[in-house]
């Protein structure tokens, strides 16, 4: 099949590139000539494993091709794919400019019968609302379709190949068959809904996702308290197939361009039709605390002395494996430290360069080793997981350290790596682990 894509940001790269490898012949677009030129000349503008290897065999193939040429994308193309960003608005509200534009542009373009195909997020009745807008500008045919897509940054690609399920929001058959043809070869799960259904389907996903991070995160909280190990408790729980283990981990929270967003969005969403998500707010609210409880693990240990003290951060991505940075918990934490005069040491294997540049604040020293950055820092806290982290040597990272003091937003470590280290380690819901690790620190309670 010939595919346009539109917008060639996480989404519309990733899918380009996976419908390249399937055979189809996909024409990227974006309105940035640099993401073009960098990709024209064989580079991947987002770090996403297996992504750079995968574009430039299609590409040699002359399956893929990258252009700013919106129309000459659109008149070669059977379906045209929307994969604009649809960010929040100061409301919370998704931000849906760039794609009326994209879909003005598309209708503008359009020399015949096409699927119009939404694969961006956007709030419930906005591809009706996007199919009147386009019948105001042509008078081709075309009818829509709303594919919601659920990948995951870093592993971006694996998720697209094998996803669990297609999800297709259409009103006519022939074009919901024509995306039961184009993912058949992926997977046999393919529902096919009307469209409303199709793009709520998207929202209550992520935000059930977020419900159940927030939840755990309570559930670690509550467990610091009264002794209990949130990761025995997420595997004892997990076991029960009606709740399943995945999205159980305790944390600082969930971060990213997905769930704060589409999480809000979903509030706005209901807000609108007079209905108030209570269950959706607060799970907002525990997130928005919880990354809260590192400088709180902080003040309990230092004191009014933290001020003036150092601290190591490893980790600035929202999670492993990929650059992004965007609502990445570290963003805050780090912003807050530096606030309250605190000098951070930061470091990131891939992420550093993307945080660097959003970052907006002086008092941060960036560091190009994971070891510099805990070098003479009174103590580190580790903020997003990299494999790179868990194979750190403990022992000589003591030595490195102004004190050994370990702050592990992400329960990266067990007993095991910390045992014979004189570690006073902090984690997130495993209070005997700390209390077991390091006596002479106090058994933090919040
Ligand atoms: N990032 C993810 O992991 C993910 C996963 C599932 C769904 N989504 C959803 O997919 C959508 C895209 O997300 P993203 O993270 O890929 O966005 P992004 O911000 O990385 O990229 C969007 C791209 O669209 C381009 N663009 C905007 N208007 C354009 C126009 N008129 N013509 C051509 N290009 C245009 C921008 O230049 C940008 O490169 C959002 O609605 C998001 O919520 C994202
Ligand atoms: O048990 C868990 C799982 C995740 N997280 C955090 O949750 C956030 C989101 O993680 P993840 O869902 O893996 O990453 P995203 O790439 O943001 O993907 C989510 O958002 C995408 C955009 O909508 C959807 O397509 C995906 O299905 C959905 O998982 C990250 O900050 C994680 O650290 C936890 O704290 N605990």
């Amino acid at each position: 099949m010939n595919i346009a894509i539109i917008g060639t940001g996480y989404v519309g790269l990733v899918s380009g590139v996976c419908y390249a490898k399937l055979g189809h012949r996909v024409v990227c677009v974006d309105k940035d000539p640099e993401k073009i030129a960098v990709l024209n000349s064989g580079g991947i503008p987002i770090y996403e494993p297996g992504l750079k290897e995968m574009a430039a065999e299609s590409r040699l193939a002359g399956h893929l091709v990258f252009t700013t040429d919106l129309a000459f994308a659109v008149r070669r193309s059977d379906i045209i794919m929307l994969a604009v960003g649809t960010p929040p608005l100061p409301s919370g509200e998704a931000n849906l400019a760039y794609i009326d534009q994209a879909a003005i542009e598309i209708a503008e373009a359009m020399n015949g019968y096409k699927i119009v195909v939404v694969k961006s997020t956007v709030p419930v009745g906005t591809n009706e609302r996007l199919a009147k807008l386009m019948r105001s500008r042509t008078i081709m045919r075309f009818d829509s379709v709303s594919l919601p897509e659920f990948l995951r940054e870093g592993s971006a690609v694996e998720d697209t190949l094998r996803p669990d399920r297609i999800i297709v929001g259409a009103e006519c058959e022939g074009a919901a068959e024509q995306m039961i043809r184009l993912h058949e070869p992926l997977t046999e799960q393919i529902i096919v809904t009307d469209i409303r259904s199709a793009e709520m389907i998207k929202y209550a996903s992520n935000a059930f996702l977020a419900t159940k991070i927030s939840f755990i995160n309570e559930i670690a909280n509550i467990c610091e308290k009264v002794g209990a190990d949130v990761t025995k408790v997420a595997e004892g729980m997990g076991y029960d197939k009606r709740i399943g283990p995945s999205f159980l981990k305790a944390g600082i929270g969930y971060g990213g361009s997905c769930f704060p967003k589409d999480t809000r969005a979903l509030i706005q969403i209901a807000g609108h039709v007079d209905y108030e998500f209570k269950l959706l707010r607060s799970v907002v609210e525990v997130n928005q605390d919880q990354r809260f409880n590192v400088i709180r693990k902080l003040e309990a240990i230092f004191g009014s002395e933290l001020p003036g003290k150092t601290i190591g951060v490893w980790g600035l991505a929202f999670k492993p494996n990929t650059d992004d940075v965007r609502d990445s918990p570290a963003l805050e934490i780090i912003r807050h430290l530096v606030d309250r005069g605190v000098k951070a040491k930061a470091y990131d294997p891939i992420a550093l360069p993307n945080f660097r540049a959003i970052f907006g604040k002086e008092g941060v020293e960036w560091c190009n080793k994971a070891e510099e950055a805990a070098q003479g820092a009174d103590a580190l806290i580790l903020l997003t997981e990299w494999d790179e982290f868990a194979g750190v040597d403990l022992a000589r990272l003591q030595r490195v350290l102004k004190q050994p003091i370990l702050i592990d937003g992400r329960n990266m470590f067990k007993e095991e790596h910390l045992a014979g280290t004189d570690f006073a380690y902090y984690s997130v819901g495993r209070p005997s682990l700390s209390k077991g690790v390091k006596e002479r620190m106090p058994v933090l309670q919040f």
